[in-house]
């Protein structure tokens, strides 16, 4: 079905809160998970990043007057959580999955090892990767890269609130127009927030194409694995 053999998903946590104001909305997992479960059961081995923004943010206001590293093991934690729902989700839906962190919470979750994971993926169980990087200062948009990187990834899924990568951030100027493509160092001069400078460096350096989604558009990503065109590639 596609040329892909695996592909690493970073999936938005914000999206993770459909309608609501915060946390995870039931209905909107359960719709991610069935997009999820048509791939996987096509052979392609997927690893998943999944991000932290529906529960917390290190450099939101509610984190305003913390100490940035604190604020940040916060957002990391919340990306655990997000990624045990998401686990629990996909259980009910008979898929396997196995979470691993990058924060050593033994009495929760399996602490994340690389070489673990490969088995995991080869042996056709979807892979979690929560916990970020591990590290203060980066987002689970670099962990993505990172793990991308580590685990071989033939490319980086980015699925989020947007159908692309614009001009200018869609949600706040109307008149922003899509890119089909764009290289990794058009992204980064450009400035283009929709994913940190350090997650487009890193793709680029170790030639990692990024795909860029909407997580809403029914079929999307069944149509990026197959290789159809959709959202915005990212490009060396
Ligand atoms: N040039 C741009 N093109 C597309 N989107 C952009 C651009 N600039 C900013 N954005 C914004 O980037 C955001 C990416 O959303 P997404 O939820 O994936 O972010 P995230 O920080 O990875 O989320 P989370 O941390 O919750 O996973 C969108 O909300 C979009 O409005
Ligand atoms: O490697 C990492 C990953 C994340 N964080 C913190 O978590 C939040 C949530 O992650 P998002 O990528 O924004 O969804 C992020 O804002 C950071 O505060 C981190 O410190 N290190």
């Amino acid at each position: 079905m596609s040329g892909y053999k695996r592909v690493l998903l970073k999936l938005s946590g914000e999206a993770l809160m459909g309608d609501d104001a915060y946390g995870i909305n039931r209905a909107t997992i359960v719709k991610m998970v069935e997009d999820i479960a048509q791939v996987a059961r096509s052979g392609v081995q997927v690893a998943i990043v999944i991000g932290g923004g529906n529960i917390f943010r290190g450099v939101a206001g509610g984190a305003v007057g913390m100490d940035r590293a604190t604020a940040d093991y916060m957002g990391m934690l919340a990306t655990v959580m997000n990624s045990l729902a998401l686990a629990d989700a996909m259980r009910h839906a008979g898929l396997l999955a196995r979470v691993m962190s990058a924060i050593s919470i033994d009495q929760v979750v399996e602490s994340y090892v690389r070489p673990k994971a490969l088995q995991y993926l080869e042996e056709g169980k979807l892979v979690i990767f929560a916990g970020g990087t591990g590290n203060p200062f980066f987002t689970t948009d670099t962990a993505a890269a990172l793990r991308a990187a580590e685990i071989g990834a033939e490319v980086m899924l980015k699925a989020t609130k947007v159908d692309g990568i614009y001009t200018a951030d869609p949600a706040s100027d109307p008149a922003a127009t899509r890119y089909t493509s764009i290289s990794f160092d058009e992204a980064i001069v450009k400035r283009l927030q929709v994913m940190d400078a350090t997650a487009f460096a890193l793709c680029r350096d170790q030639g990692l194409p990024i795909r860029v989604f909407s997580i809403f558009k029914p079929g999307a990503l069944l149509r990026v694995v197959q290789g159809e065109s959709e959202g915005t590639l990212v490009h060396l």
